[in-house]
């Protein structure tokens, strides 16, 4: 089997590389390249591990045309296009926590910068002046701090802050009650955190709805003399304004880790600014979370090109490592299940419903639902896979459920997918034998016993005496080896069902002359 090639593209602690070439992976390391050299080099990759400086747009995707996962070794992921790599089936993850704690010690550390101006006396002092009477500062202690984000990097910065002695209020859609109280902080709105805070932080990623969030009108109508903090995203603060409203005093201080445009222009407006001070995004810089987000990068990235574990995916429903053993044989089943039904269901089909009984009803649906998609999507474009198959069933337009049985039927584990089509329902069912080999148990209200695999030949007949024969006399007359033979029937001498798996592809000619066998009604070949 040939290694997966995996491209570091940002600056990334060594242990990345080591950990990919230990999990079987080739890598390269070719950081600090042009969008163009991407472009041109990412079409020979499996894998792509970034930080924040890769920008991946459609145009690197669409060169991309190997790639199965990108790796964010940090948090934010605004720099890669995740509509279009869920759209060409590219998984991308990130590292959710190994740099969280990093981040919040930097936004603290610049609230103290912020307070008693460290930068500028550091700067003076060191320039010979002894300027002991020009940094009045503010103390921290009985302030209020406004959280804007309270989530993972938020919640660090409101406990550093609680010990500081400060009260913290925050804003975040979606905190809860219970969770502010746990955390210790006040949940507000907006306008009454910007009224309210001494100093405000950012913590947020940047969307449609966070862009611009500390707009003009907000850093106006703020408290008089607040300070502000950003260690989440440039794009967050209106930049213009914090400039106008530095020079006011309307804002006492800022502090800067990410601007809208990295690096920022060498003539910034804010650069200069009344007691502004910036870091070049440095949250994540310290060596523990440097080693953290490589080590865990490398581990997903590699876990997924090798044995297609999903950790930490944002257009994929995750696989825990607990759960992926117990799930894997269940995904095998789903796809094919979905596959069958998409090869042989005919017209138009608008709706599918994914029934899971038993056992299978315990299990984590998402990843079996979209293991029934990408098989059956198959049957309008090659190119499926888990990631893409849920966005090109919402693009045609096709209705999905999913439905639970708690109660066991005749199978103590059982999935079955159902297409609408013209001439009704058509439902195909399966189970696991011995907990992790599919077999096929259902097929069009018909009982049967089959393994889906490699090339089969489907054939719908009258149950009469003499059509098994006349069925392997053709194919062994055509060269054709019958590898498993399975039968089922509605009732004796009615609509009968034969699956037969064969040694290779069935050719038009053989399928023209079974079409002809007397007795025969359908004839499909399929491919699993
Ligand atoms: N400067 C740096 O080097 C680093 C920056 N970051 C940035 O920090 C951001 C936050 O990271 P985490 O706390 O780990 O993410 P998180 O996902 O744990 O928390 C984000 C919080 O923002 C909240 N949120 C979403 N929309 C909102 C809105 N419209 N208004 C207010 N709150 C909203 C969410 O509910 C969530 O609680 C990342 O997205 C990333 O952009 C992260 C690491 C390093
Ligand atoms: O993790 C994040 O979101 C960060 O912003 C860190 O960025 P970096 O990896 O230091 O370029």
């Amino acid at each position: 089997m040939t290694k997966p090639r995996v491209l570091i593209s940002d600056k990334m602690d060594p242990n990345a590389a080591r950990i990919f070439e230990e999990r079987g992976c080739d890598v390269d390391v070719i950081t600090g390249e042009t969008p163009e050299q991407l472009i041109a080099r990412i079409g020979d990759y499996d894998g792509l591990a970034i930080r924040s400086s890769t920008k991946v747009t459609k145009a690197v995707l669409d060169a991309a045309t190997n790639l199965k996962v990108i790796g964010r070794a940090g948090i934010g992921v605004d720099n890669v296009d995740i509509p279009y790599a869920s759209a060409k089936g590219v998984v991308v993850m990130n590292t959710p926590f190994g740099n969280s704690i990093t981040t919040a010690e930097h936004a603290i550390a610049l609230m103290f910068a912020l307070a008693r101006q460290i930068p500028d006396a550091n700067a003076q002092t060191q320039a010979g002046l002894w300027p002991k009477s020009g940094f009045m500062g503010v103390e921290l202690t009985n302030k209020t701090l406004g959280l804007i984000g309270a989530g993972n990097i938020g919640s660090i910065v409101a406990s550093r802050a609680l010990g500081l002695r400060m009260k913290v209020i925050a804003y975040d859609p979606f905190l809860t009650e219970d969770r502010a109280v746990e955390m210790g902080v006040e949940k507000v709105d907006l306008d009454t955190l910007l009224s309210r805070a001494d100093f405000v932080t950012l913590h947020t990623p940047l969307t449609d709805e966070t862009r611009n969030i500390l707009s003009r009108e907000r850093l106006e109508g703020a408290k008089k003399g607040i300070r502000i903090i950003n260690c989440a995203r440039g794009g967050l603060i209106d930049e213009a304004a914090l400039k106008d409203c530095l020079e006011s005093g309307q804002v006492a201080g800022a502090a800067l880790d990410v601007f809208e445009t990295e690096p920022p222009a060498k003539d910034h407006p804010l650069f200069g600014a009344p007691n502004f001070i910036c870091t070049p995004h440095l949250g994540a810089s310290t060596t523990e979370a440097q080693v953290n987000v490589a080590l865990q990068v490398a581990e997903q990235l590699a876990d997924y090109l090798v044995n297609g574990g999903v950790t930490n995916a944002l257009n994929v429903p995750s696989l825990s490592a607990e759960e992926a053993p117990k799930l894997r044989p269940y995904m095998a089943l789903a796809e094919k299940l979905g596959s069958l039904v998409g090869q042989l269901a005919h017209g138009n089909l608008t709706h599918i419903s994914i029934e899971r009984e038993g056992a299978a009803a315990e299990l984590n649906g998402k990843p079996i639902t979209a293991a029934v998609l990408a098989g059956f999507m198959r049957r309008y474009s090659d190119t499926v896979n888990m990631v893409n198959a849920p966005f090109l069933a919402k693009e045609r337009g096709l209705d999905v459920s999913e439905i639970r049985h708690e109660r066991e039927g005749a199978f103590n584990t059982l999935i079955r997918v159902t297409v609408e089509t013209a001439q009704g329902p058509r439902s195909v069912a399966g189970t696991l034998f011995g907990n992790d080999a599919p077999r096929l148990v259902e097929i069009f209200g018909i009982g049967i016993e089959a393994e889906l695999a490699g090339h089969m030949l489907y054939i719908v007949n009258d149950d009469k005496p003499g059509f098994i024969g006349r069925i392997g006399t053709l194919l062994g007359a055509s060269g054709i080896n019958i590898g498993t033979f399975n039968l089922g029937r509605r009732e004796a001498g009615g609509e009968a069902v034969l699956l037969l798996s064969l040694d290779e592809a069935l050719t038009p000619e053989v399928i023209a002359e079974a079409e002809k066998v007397e007795g025969v009604k359908t004839v499909k070949a399929l491919a699993f």
